[in-house]
């Protein structure tokens, strides 16, 4: 599957959610949609799904329009943060209802899945607590096995343990059976080693597509006594800096092999960190 996103702009009233935003989503990856709150990410999701239109340009789904569009919104199962079912329906007749949406529903995953969180199959959704309900989420987004796979902060109410659980269980679903998986998150240090890419968004605009991988490359951590690591990065672009008895630790953008070779401690930075450091600053080309 590919996603053409084409200079997509969403308004409300005055307000421009989204400004102009294009992109290309090449193929079976997972794709970490970043940004801070308000920044458009669940909008473009929205507009990705089908579910509404773009103000001006648009968004192609191998070609196609997903709006109204009832062959491309079978390969699209956006999972989002509530709400995403009847609130009168039972675990059982969701299951149903979307097995038959979804031409790849995976009925003994959802069955598997259903029993290891402990669901009851005929309990209302409205009975469900938080975290239950994100579960059943989880399990129509997982079980779907839609091309494209959009999970928007799929996890409220869920503990450390079963989040974990969920990632383990996606990355395990990825492998057996590669598919575009979109996911949004806030809690981006404990998924972003599943990222193959990155975009961040920033008030509605696109300040960074990366393949994590290069991200991971071309930024680092360097520590050493403090004037030795402030020589080495005066002329670096510098996201952070943190000194500890006499040592100082300094996030830059810059070639980690001239700071390995100069004898610094170099590590990666979290990629948390630089969605920090390019919404604040806006400086997403920077670093290209
Ligand atoms: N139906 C709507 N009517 C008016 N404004 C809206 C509507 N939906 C979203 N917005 C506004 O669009 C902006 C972007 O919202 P959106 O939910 O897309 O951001 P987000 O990046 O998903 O944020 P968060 O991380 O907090 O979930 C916000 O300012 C929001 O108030």
């Amino acid at each position: 599957m590919n996603v053409d996103v084409c200079n997509v702009t969403k308004r409300y009233d005055q307000d421009t959610v989204l400004d102009n935003v294009s992109f290309r989503l090449n193929g079976p990856q997972i794709y970490g949609l970043l940004g801070r709150n308000g920044a458009g990410k669940t909008t473009f999701m929205d507009i990705m799904a089908g579910n509404t239109l773009a103000s001006s340009g648009n968004v192609l789904i191998n070609g196609e329009e997903p709006f109204d569009n009832e062959g491309v919104n079978a390969t699209i199962c956006l999972i989002k943060e509530s709400n995403n079912f009847k609130r009168d329906l039972k675990i059982k007749e969701i299951l149903r209802v979307f097995s038959f949406f979804y031409p790849n529903w995976d009925q003994p995953l959802a069955d598997q899945l259903i029993q290891e969180y402990q669901l009851k199959p005929h309990a209302k959704v409205k009975t469900l607590s938080k975290g239950m309900e994100s579960a059943l989420g989880i399990i129509v987004g997982l079980a779907s096995k839609a091309p494209i796979t959009i999970f928007d902060e799929p996890y409220i109410g869920l503990d450390a343990a079963a989040r974990k659980n969920f990632y383990m269980k996606m990355l395990e679903e990825f492998e057996n059976e590669k598919r575009m998986i979109i996911f949004s998150t806030h809690l981006i240090d404990e998924v972003s080693l599943m990222f193959h890419e990155v975009l961040i968004l920033q008030e509605g605009r696109l300040v960074l597509q990366e393949s994590a991988e290069v991200l991971r490359q071309r930024s680092c951590a360097v520590s050493g006594s403090v004037l030795d690591v402030e020589a080495f990065i005066k002329d670096k672009e510098v996201i952070e800096t943190k000194q500890l008895a006499g040592t100082m630790t300094a996030y830059i953008f810059g070639n980690i092999k001239e700071a390995k070779k100069q004898g610094f401690h170099v590590e990666g930075i979290p990629i948390q960190e630089l969605m920090i450091h390019l919404t604040e600053k806006g400086k997403g080309a920077s670093i290209k």
